[in-house]
């Protein structure tokens, strides 16, 4: 299937990549504010954060060093297991730094609220989170989260970094997919 050959597999956007684009511009201004004359390294979620991290970065004042972790709880369904496996640490000691975690979304909030407290444990100076995308009502666990782009509705969304059984992810805008792709 071709990246733009996706067409019939959604059933709508849900935020546009102009949207997308306004958004990470006005959050990078508030993080630059935040961290103005500070060192910060940005931790990103892989594979999901990719975009957010490359795009974010771009849009950020402050000088930035970059880290990843790739954890995975979703496998191939539309459920978190509950379950956080490390599949990738962190190149870096975070001892003494300040972290912004960039993630794409927040949905139950047990793969942040796991890692906020793995990182947290390794003693950085300050531990911060940003979002491009949030589902208030599918939260299992309150996070506090400094940074969040877009609540959203409580749907399954794929696109700008998220996938469904790892595809999709190279769409633009974020949006939802149509029933039959799930077998429905
Ligand atoms: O709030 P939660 O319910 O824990 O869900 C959020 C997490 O789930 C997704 O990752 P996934 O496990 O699908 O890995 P991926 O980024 O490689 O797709 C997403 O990128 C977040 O990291
Ligand atoms: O809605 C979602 N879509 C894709 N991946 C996800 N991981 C958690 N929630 C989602
Ligand atoms: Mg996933």
């Amino acid at each position: 299937m071709d990246a733009k050959d996706m067409g019939a597999d959604l059933e709508k956007v849900l935020i546009t990549k102009e949207e997308i684009d306004a958004k990470l511009v006005e959050l990078a201004a508030k993080i630059d504010a935040e961290y103005a004359g500070k060192d910060l390294l940005i931790v990103g979620v892989l594979k999901g954060a990719v975009m957010v991290m490359a795009d974010l970065a771009r849009a950020l004042s402050t000088p930035v060093t970059m880290d990843w972790m790739a954890v995975s709880s979703y496998g191939a369904g539309t459920q978190s297991s509950g379950v956080v496996r490390i599949l990738k640490d962190l190149d870096t000691d975070i001892k003494g730094k300040h972290v912004l975690i960039v993630e794409d979304i927040i949905d139950s909030g047990l793969t942040l609220s796991w890692l906020i407290s793995n990182l947290g444990s390794r003693e950085p100076a300050s531990l911060k989170v940003c979002t491009l995308l949030r589902k208030p009502e599918a939260a299992k666990v309150a996070i506090d989260v400094e940074w969040v782009g877009f609540d959203i509705p409580n749907e399954f969304v794929v696109g700008y970094g998220l996938d469904y059984a790892e595809k999709y992810r190279n769409l633009p805008f974020v949006g939802t997919l149509a029933p039959h792709v799930y077998g429905g």
